[in-house]
């Protein structure tokens, strides 16, 4: 094994690929309001017991305001620029399923840097259910991918997630506090070796070890 002793190469602009940039905190508490308002939409959808009369009327209005709404979309790839606690900043897709934005249907999961890696917390609710009560398994692995990658990410630079192996040790439970959290082990070249977890009240219920391998970022 070869170990990266070299300094974390500078954070790379998404601009010099061509990528627009939002930041963080010039999006608009309109737009906020929207995707939270939004995301409660659809777990209510998702849960609701109306009578036929009202679930027509609601998708009748539902049609108009998404035909309201749907203009201008943004560029495939929007990023958005967020400061993190450390004062420093990091990117990621402004849609991301996990973590985006002004995307209602993640989480969202915002991690910030510890002294040891990434941290996070999110409660999730029927809108990720698998088993009866308990996260779906591929939303598990989805909100490790992203602690990974971005563990990986800060304490690197930007990559690819080649390998990702989740133990699944206890059930996860909806509607209770999931604590998450990754960490660097170790490099060796382009490949970041990565562990997250998550957490029930200190338990870990869910382990992943992955491989990222870093993008190669133009000179
Ligand atoms: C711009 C700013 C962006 C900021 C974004 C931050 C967001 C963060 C959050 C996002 C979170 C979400 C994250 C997501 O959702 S990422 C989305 C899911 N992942 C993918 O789609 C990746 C698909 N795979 C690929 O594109 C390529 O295979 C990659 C890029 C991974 C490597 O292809 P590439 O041609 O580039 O490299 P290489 O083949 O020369 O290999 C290089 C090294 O890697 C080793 N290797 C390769 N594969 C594997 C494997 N499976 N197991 C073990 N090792 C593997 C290989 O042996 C070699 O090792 P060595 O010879 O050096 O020893």
């Amino acid at each position: 094994m070869t170990v990266n002793t070299q300094p974390a190469p500078q954070r790379p602009d998404p601009r010099a690929f061509g990528l627009p940039v939002v930041e963080q905190a010039d999006i608009p508490a309109e737009l906020r309001d929207l995707v939270a308002r939004v995301h409660t939409l659809i777990d209510v959808v998702a849960n609701t017991g109306a009578d036929t009369d009202t679930l027509a009327e609601a998708a009748a209005t539902i049609e108009d305001v998404t035909a309201r709404l749907d203009v201008a979309r943004r560029q495939i790839g929007t990023m958005v620029r967020r400061e993190l606690d450390d004062g420093t900043a990091e990117h990621g897709t402004i849609t991301n399923i996990v973590a985006g934005d002004t995307n209602p249907a993640a989480p969202p999961l915002f991690l910030q840097p510890t002294a040891e890696g990434v941290r996070g917390e999110v409660t999730l609710g029927t809108l990720y259910q698998g088993p009866p009560g308990l996260v779906h398994g591929g939303w598990i692995a989805a909100l490790l991918d992203q602690a990974v990658g971005t563990a990986s990410s800060l304490a690197t630079s930007p990559g690819l997630t080649a390998k990702l192996e989740v133990d699944y040790r206890r059930p996860t439970p909806l509607f209770n506090p999931l604590e998450i959290t990754a960490e660097v082990r170790r490099t060796e070249r382009r490949k970041v070796f990565v562990t997250g977890r998550i957490r029930v009240n200190g338990e870990i219920t869910a382990e992943a070890n992955a491989i990222m391998v870093r993008v190669e970022i133009p000179a």
